[in-house]
C-alpha cells in the first residue's frame, strides 16, 4: 500500500525533518511539498542531500485549495499559521499538525503516540506535541498514572537546543555569535507549552496541576532536549524505575535507563530516554526525559502518530539508530 504524502512548511526545521523521514519510509511517497517564501524551488535547491527521485519536486505556494489527492499531510508552520489554512483540507486528506495550534483543540486528538496510541489510532486529526511536552510528559507519564507523585507539585527545568527555534529563529538570541559559549533562560512564567502540560498532567493523574513551574534554557547545541522535573513523592528510584518498565513495556520508543540520560542519546531518532531519582525521606522525586526536539519533539513523533492512524506498523520508517557521536 502507497500512502501519498503532502508536507507543507517543508523548507523549515521541523518540515525537513518529516521530508527525511518521509523520504525512506517504506510505505509514504512524498508527492507534494508546500512552503512560502521556498515556493518555486525544487527541492534539491533547498536540500542538496535529497534523494534522486525527490530532487525535482518543486515546493508550491501553500494553498489548500490546490492540493493534489492527498491520504496525509504533514503541516509545520509556525503556531498561528496552520488553523484557518487546515480547516480547507478536505476531511478524507488526514492531517499530523507538528505546530502549536490544534493541541487540545475540539475535532484534534492530542498525538503523545508512546502513552495513549489507542486515542490516536483511528483518528484523522492529529496534534503533534510541543518538543518540551514530548520530554516533560514521557518521563511523568508512569508517575503520574500510578500516583507516585502530587501532579500540583511540579517544578520543569528544561534545556534545548538552537534548532527548538526553527529556521525562521525571531531575533538574534539564535545567532551564533549570541548562542555559543551560552546559557540564555526564557518564557519564564508563561511559556506556550504550559497549557498542553497542565491539561496532560491532569488527565493522567486525575488531579490538578496548579502548582506547575517551567522554565526552559537555550543552550549552544543543534538539537535535543533534556527536562529535569522535580515532585513531590514518597517513591524510591526503584519504584519509579519500575513504574516507567511496566508503563512503557512493549513499546519501541521509550527506553528506561538508570542513569541520566544525555541528550546525545536521542539525536536523529525518534527514542525518548526517561529516568528516576527519589528520595522517600525528604519527599522528593527526580524524573528526567530526554528527546530529540526534531525527533520525539516533532517530526519522529508525527510519522509515529501517521503510522497510528494508517493502521501502519508504529516503527514503519522510524527504526534507524540515533547519530553517534
Ligand atoms: N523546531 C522544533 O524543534 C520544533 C518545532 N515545532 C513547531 O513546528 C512548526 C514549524 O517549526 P520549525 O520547522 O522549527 O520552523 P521553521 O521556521 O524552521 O520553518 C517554518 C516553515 O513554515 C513555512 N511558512 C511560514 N509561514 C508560512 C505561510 N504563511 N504559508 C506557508 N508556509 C509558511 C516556512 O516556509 P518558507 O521557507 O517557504 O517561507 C518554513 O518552511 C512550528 O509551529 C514550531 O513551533 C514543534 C516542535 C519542535
Ligand atoms: C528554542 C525554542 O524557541 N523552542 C520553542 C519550542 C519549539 C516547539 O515545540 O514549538 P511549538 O510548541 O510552537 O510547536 C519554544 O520554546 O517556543
Amino acid at each position: 500500500m502507497t500512502i501519498r504524502v503532502g508536507i507543507v512548511g517543508i523548507s523549515g526545521f521541523g518540515g525537513g525533518e518529516a521530508m527525511r523521514l518521509v523520504a525512506s519510509h517504506p510505505s509514504f511517497e512524498l508527492v507534494y511539498a508546500a512552503g512560502e517564501g521556498s515556493a518555486g524551488s525544487r527541492l534539491a535547491d533547498r536540500f542538496p542531500g535529497v534523494p534522486a527521485r525527490l530532487a525535482d519536486l518543486v515546493i508550491e505556494k501553500w494553498d489548500p485549495a490546490t492540493l493534489p489527492k492527498l491520504d496525509l499531510l504533514f503541516a509545520s508552520l509556525p503556531t498561528g499559521a496552520s488553523a484557518e489554512a487546515l480547516a480547507r483540507v478536505p476531511a478524507g486528506t488526514k492531517i499530523v499538525d507538528i505546530g502549536g495550534d490544534h493541541r487540545y483543540v475540539e475535532g484534534w486528538a492530542y498525538g503523545l503516540a508512546d502513552v495513549w496510541p489507542d486515542r490516536i489510532a483511528g483518528q484523522s486529526r492529529i496534534a503533534n506535541p510541543g518538543c518540551f511536552p514530548a520530554a516533560v510528559l514521557t518521563a511523568l507519564a508512569p508517575l503520574l498514572a500510578n500516583g507516585l507523585v502530587e501532579p500540583g507539585n511540579i517544578v520543569i527545568d528544561a534545556k534545548t537546543g538552537i534548532s527548538g527555534a526553527g529556521r525562521g529563529g525571531g531575533d538574534s538570541r539564535f545567532g551564533y555569535a549570541e548562542s555559543n559559549e551560552n546559557l540564555v533562560p526564557y518564557g519564564l512564567l508563561r511559556h506556550v507549552h504550559m497549557p498542553e502540560m497542565a491539561t496532560t498532567i491532569q488527565r493522567l493523574s486525575g488531579g490538578s496541576a496548579d502548582g506547575l513551574v517551567f522554565t526552559p534554557h537555550l543552550v549552544p547545541m543543534t538539537r535535543g532536549v533534556l527536562a529535569t522535573i522535580y515532585c513531590r513523592g514518597r517513591a524510591t528510584t526503584e519504584h519509579c524505575l519500575d513504574a516507567a518498565r511496566r508503563f512503557y513495556a512493549g513499546r519501541a520508543f521509550v527506553r528506561v535507563t538508570d542513569r541520566p540520560p544525555q541528550t546525545r542519546w536521542a539525536t536523529g531518532s525518534n527514542l525518548a530516554f526517561v529516568s528516576y531519582a527519589a528520595d522517600p525521606e525528604r519527599n522528593l522525586v527526580i524524573a528526567m526525559g530526554v528527546v530529540d526536539n526534531l525527533g520525539k519533539g516533532a517530526a519522529g513523533q508525527a510519522v509515529q502518530n501517521a503510522n497510528l492512524i494508517c493502521g501502519l506498523p508504529e516503527t514503519a520508517g522510524l527504526d534507524s539508530a540515533p547519530v553517534w557521536p
